[in-house]
């Protein structure tokens, strides 16, 4: 399996906190791979980190064989990779389609005094984007709710359009934090096929951060658990559930599928 990210000895200071310690693993290209690990962990600081919202005191992180590390964070999306956050990150009082035409922005190359000149190819530009949002919506079924604001929806749909937002980038590669935090077992059953979907009929590769264990473990094809900013474990979900580490951390929850 080819290795799509290598994330190597990344440490990341907050004062007196290490919210990441040393830690290392990679990510295969075509999987889904899982960061968990208690409250506090660095979950989401690893997603940042990978995301470029956060500027690591030491490490690499390499995408395709390259150290992303001094690019900026828009640079990244540019070369594919997405992040749907955890705190959703979404216009309240506009539609989904204007949300996720907006999450598109970023990659536009025509910019209005552009367009302006080259009316041709700003209006080839647009019905692309307008294209790749339409498969969005049919992807996650959100036709019915299209001209919906997004603060008229309930939770558990706007997650969904939350993830819909990084999907219309387009990535090669989706950060996804807790997608499903706040749903209830049917809406995870959903957002799993969904998940499994983006992999399976799009060729994405998923990064996934999730506190529901069974869910997890029944979805990664590899995880790494991360304690206080430390790597505790790496491997497969039978692995993580063997390592005596990973129990310790986890102890009084249950590890089996
Ligand atoms: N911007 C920040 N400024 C200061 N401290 C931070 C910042 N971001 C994270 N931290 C600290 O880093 C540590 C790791 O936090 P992080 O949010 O990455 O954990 P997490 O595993 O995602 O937690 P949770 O499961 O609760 O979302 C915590 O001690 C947190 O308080």
């Amino acid at each position: 399996m080819n290795k799509i990210m290598e994330i190597k000895n990344i440490s990341l200071q907050f004062g007196g906190v290490k919210a990441l310690n040393d830690v290392s693993f990679h990510i295969n290209e075509g999987e889904i791979f899982s960061i968990i690990g208690p409250n506090g962990a660095g979950k989401t600081s690893m997603l940042n980190c990978i995301s470029g919202l956060y500027k690591p005191s030491e490490g690499e992180i390499h995408y395709k064989g390259k150290n992303i590390l001094p690019m900026k964070p828009h640079q990244r999306t540019k070369l594919g990779i997405a992040r749907a956050f955890q705190n959703i990150a979404l216009f309240g009082s506009m539609s989904v389609l204007d949300n996720l035409k907006l999450g598109r922005h970023t990659l536009m190359k025509s910019g209005f005094i552009k367009s302006g000149i080259y009316w041709g190819a700003a209006e080839k530009e647009e019905v692309q984007h307008r294209r790749k949002v339409e498969e969005v919506i049919d992807f996650l079924q959100l036709q019915d709710i299209r001209h919906t604001p997004v603060d008229k929806l309930p939770y558990g749909l706007q997650k969904r359009v939350e993830v819909g937002r990084a999907l219309a980038l387009d990535p090669e590669l989706i950060l996804l934090d807790e997608p499903m935090a706040g749903m209830n077992a049917s809406e995870k059953e959903e957002m799993s096929r969904f998940i499994l979907d983006m992999l399976e009929l799009k060729n994405i590769t998923v990064v996934l951060i999730e506190h529901d264990l069974e869910v997890v473990m029944g979805l990664s094809n590899h995880l790494v658990v991360l304690d206080f900013g430390k790597q505790i474990g790496f491997g497969t979900p039978k692995e993580v559930q063997q390592n005596p580490d990973v129990i310790k951390a986890y102890i009084g929850e249950e590890l089996t599928i």
